[in-house]
């Protein structure tokens, strides 16, 4: 099954102004029209990607349940911090309409910067896992420059003004956050009852997702072009730079729509499909949700606001956004601070 086209960003670091311009454009309108894309070649070297999935395995298979249970995330509306066990997280209850029962099989660990001192990462002891911190730390900021990078192309390339988008996200203190899943094996016979699923069909909730992935595969975004619904496009992984990027609610919610958040999932990769009694081998990923400012208004832009598309969602805070929707993952109360 064809995916999407792979784009090479590294024409925004090299090419002539007509190639950066052509880039700009084509980003705006993968986005638009999947809500997801395919970039390789971004200045985050394929070492530092394969470094993370390493450090993945590390942290998920080798380190002791008590340390990973002395971190654990608050299943509330903050922003996740720390490690959830699998089935805490269900992406089923974000989007879809029909999720009673429906459970998720990923384990994960979310941080932020230090600089975030509003909701501080909860780290597992340096000499249980020594340099863990730091490359997190370093990766997260590498994705935070390339996000960047993407955000200023997407607005060049939908004709807004240089700093519309950069100046809602991405500047200090950093407040994004960077997340590891790791997914064990799986029974193909378990996946089969139709309860489980690696993440069920969901969109992200910050402007803009950066995701990396291994080789397992199963990665899918809606196909919004099929005419049959529940159809989605796979994403394998094929380069070893690759970066998938998601467009988030608050993105969806600053173009008043223009960009609609990708629906994506984890499903049994397409060759294990028909196997009664087989098993998924361990999928591991990396995602890093780009955030807008906690006080900035993800309302509707007025550049998105025409008299034939009113507004269509309602002004909100960063932070009241990304409550609402990590409150959903939950079933938790709306605190308000
Ligand atoms: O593991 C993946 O590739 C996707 C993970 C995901 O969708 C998420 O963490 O929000
Ligand atoms: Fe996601």
């Amino acid at each position: 099954m064809p995916s999407l086209p792979v784009i090479d960003f590294s024409v925004y670091y090299n090419g002539s102004e007509p190639e950066k311009a052509q880039l700009a454009s084509t980003i705006a309108s993968e986005l638009r029209k999947h809500g997801a894309m395919r970039l390789i070649n971004t200045r985050i070297p394929s070492e530092k990607i394969a470094e993370g999935f390493e450090w993945g395995k590390k942290f998920f298979t080798q380190l002791p349940a008590a340390e990973k249970e002395a971190i654990p995330n608050e299943r509330n509306a903050n922003p996740q911090r720390g490690w959830s066990y699998v089935g805490s997280e269900n992406t089923s209850k974000l989007d879809m309409v029909e999720n009673e029962g429906l459970e998720d099989e990923k384990e994960h660990f979310d941080h932020s910067s230090a600089a975030d001192t509003e909701f501080p990462s909860k780290w597992p002891a340096e000499s249980s896992i020594p340099g863990f911190r730091d490359y997190m730390e370093d990766f997260l900021q590498r994705c935070h420059v390339v996000g960047r990078e993407v955000m200023a192309n997407l607005e060049q390339g939908l004709g807004l003004a240089p700093g519309d988008l950069v100046s809602r996200c991405c500047t200090t203190p950093v407040i994004d956050e960077l997340r590891m899943n790791y997914y064990a094996p799986i029974s193909t016979q378990k996946l089969n009852t139709g309860k489980y699923r690696r993440a069920w069909p969901h969109t992200d909730f910050g402007m803009i997702t950066l995701l990396f992935q291994d080789d397992a595969g199963g990665l899918e975004v809606e196909d919004r072009y099929s005419s049959k619904p529940d159809t989605f496009i796979p994403l394998p992984h094929e380069h070893p730079t690759e970066m998938l990027v998601y467009v988030s609610n608050s993105l969806e919610h600053l173009t008043n729509g223009y960009l609609k958040a990708g629906l994506h999932q984890v499903a049994t990769p397409i060759g294990m499909q028909d196997v009664a009694n087989g098993t998924l081998p361990e999928r591991q990923s990396i995602a890093c949700f780009l955030k807008p400012h906690r006080h900035v208004n993800v309302g509707p832009m007025k550049q998105f606001v025409t008299a034939e598309r009113p507004k269509v969602f309602d002004d909100l805070t960063g932070l009241e956004l990304h409550r609402i929707r990590v409150g959903k993952l939950y079933g938790a109360p709306i605190e308000t601070q």
